[in-house]
């Protein structure tokens, strides 16, 4: 039987419930057996941490074919069980199923998983010319479909522009229980700021687009421990502040924080039902609608359509568009396509009517 170095395993991450998920896979109860996790992945070869140290492994041919073609091959921050075998090589023979997982659609519609056991997802958005509360509520969307809590972090808030009024405008547009700070990056007050997602073996990522300050937000965390802190990435010739490759970096207070440019375009891996989830406000007012299947657009009795932000009602039509559309046929496709556009005809020709 798997013998579990817990307070070890737990500084990387591993929490009670994934204890009970291993301790239910039959491989656990082989000899020789070892826990690790996963922190970084290049083509076939990943890179375990097993909490005290880094060691290179592969993964056992039929264990790859059947993940591969289950539709989920392994990812950074998954658990696995590992055995060396005589020629000292290590083995990857089980993944522990992951408590949650996002992931992306790839172009030809497969679900692609980038990283797995997620406790925390950082939002991060520049409060400069990225500000985009749609892209915002985009990703809010989809992490909320992957049951990971998200925290809406503002950068740049030292250079940014009309950062109050930018701060108030999301606070009122998004749900009241999205955590939403602002800060600068680049000062070390951010890491005091972000204590509440920072407590021993939370894993947390980042997401965001490009040159939204991830990078540096994750440098800052990092930095303010004197460097001496990143146990994982200890002894790795590249230093521990890689972004080109997926890793996982453990921070002084005890966090891992994953960094990995595969989450950093990410298409919808939502249905329907997680986009109206994530909109909340929307899906309470529904209730309230006259018609049960009230899509707030033009229904009589529609109780969403004035009481939402006109641009975040849209933007939640249009991802539940996305999501609808990334599961049809393409001949389903086409004719949702021409549906849409004959609603947006009637919606311009309303709005022009209006103004006449
Ligand atoms: N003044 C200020 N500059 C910041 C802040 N955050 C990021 N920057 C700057 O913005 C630029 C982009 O930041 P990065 O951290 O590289 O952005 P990123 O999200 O990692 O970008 P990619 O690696 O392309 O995905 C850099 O020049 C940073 O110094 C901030 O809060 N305040
Ligand atoms: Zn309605």
């Amino acid at each position: 039987m798997i013998a579990i170095q817990s307070s070890r395993l737990q500084a990387i991450g591993l929490s009670h419930s994934l204890i009970n998920a291993v301790a239910a896979l039959p491989e656990a109860a082989l000899p020789d057996m070892h826990l690790a996790r996963i922190i970084e992945i290049q083509r076939d070869q990943l890179t375990l941490h097993d909490g005290l140290a880094e060691h290179h492994a592969r993964t056992l041919p039929w264990l790859a074919a059947e993940l591969h073609r289950a539709g989920c091959p392994l990812a950074v921050g998954d658990w696995v069980l590992a055995q060396t075998n005589a020629l000292t090589e290590i083995w990857v023979a089980a993944r522990v199923p992951p408590l949650n997982q996002l992931a992306r659609r790839a172009g030809d519609g497969s679900r692609q998983p980038l990283v797995s056991n997620v406790d925390t997802a950082l939002l991060v958005m520049g409060l400069d010319h990225d500000y985009n509360p749609r892209r915002l509520e985009r990703y809010l969307a989809l992490t909320h479909a992957a049951g990971v809590q998200a925290v809406v972090v503002l950068s740049k808030a030292d250079i940014g522009e009309l950062v109050p009024e930018r701060i108030a405008e999301l606070r009122a547009r998004l749900p009241a229980q999205v955590p939403l700070l602002a800060l600068n990056g680049l000062s070390g007050q951010a890491r005091a700021e972000l204590q509440p997602w920072l407590g021993e073996g939370q894993t947390l990522v980042l997401l965001g687009s490009s040159g939204a300050g991830k990078s540096t937000l994750t440098n800052t965390l990092l930095e303010n421990a004197n460097q001496a802190t990143s146990a994982v990435r200890e002894g790795d010739s590249r230093g521990r502040h890689t972004t080109t490759a997926r890793s996982l970096h453990r921070l002084p207070g005890g966090a891992c924080i994953i960094d990995t440019p595969g989450l950093r375009t990410w298409r919808a891996d939502a249905d329907a039902a997680d986009v109206s989830a994530s909109f909340e406000d929307i899906d309470t007012l529904a209730t309230l609608c006259r018609f049960r299947d009230c899509q707030h657009h033009d229904e009589p009795g529609c109780a969403v359509r004035d009481a939402i932000d006109a641009d975040r009602l849209r933007n939640y039509h249009k991802l539940l568009r996305e999501v609808e559309r990334s599961q049809m046929t393409a001949l389903q496709r086409r004719e949702a396509g021409q549906k849409w556009k004959a609603i947006g005809k009637a919606g311009n020709a309303r709005a022009r009517a209006k103004r006449m």
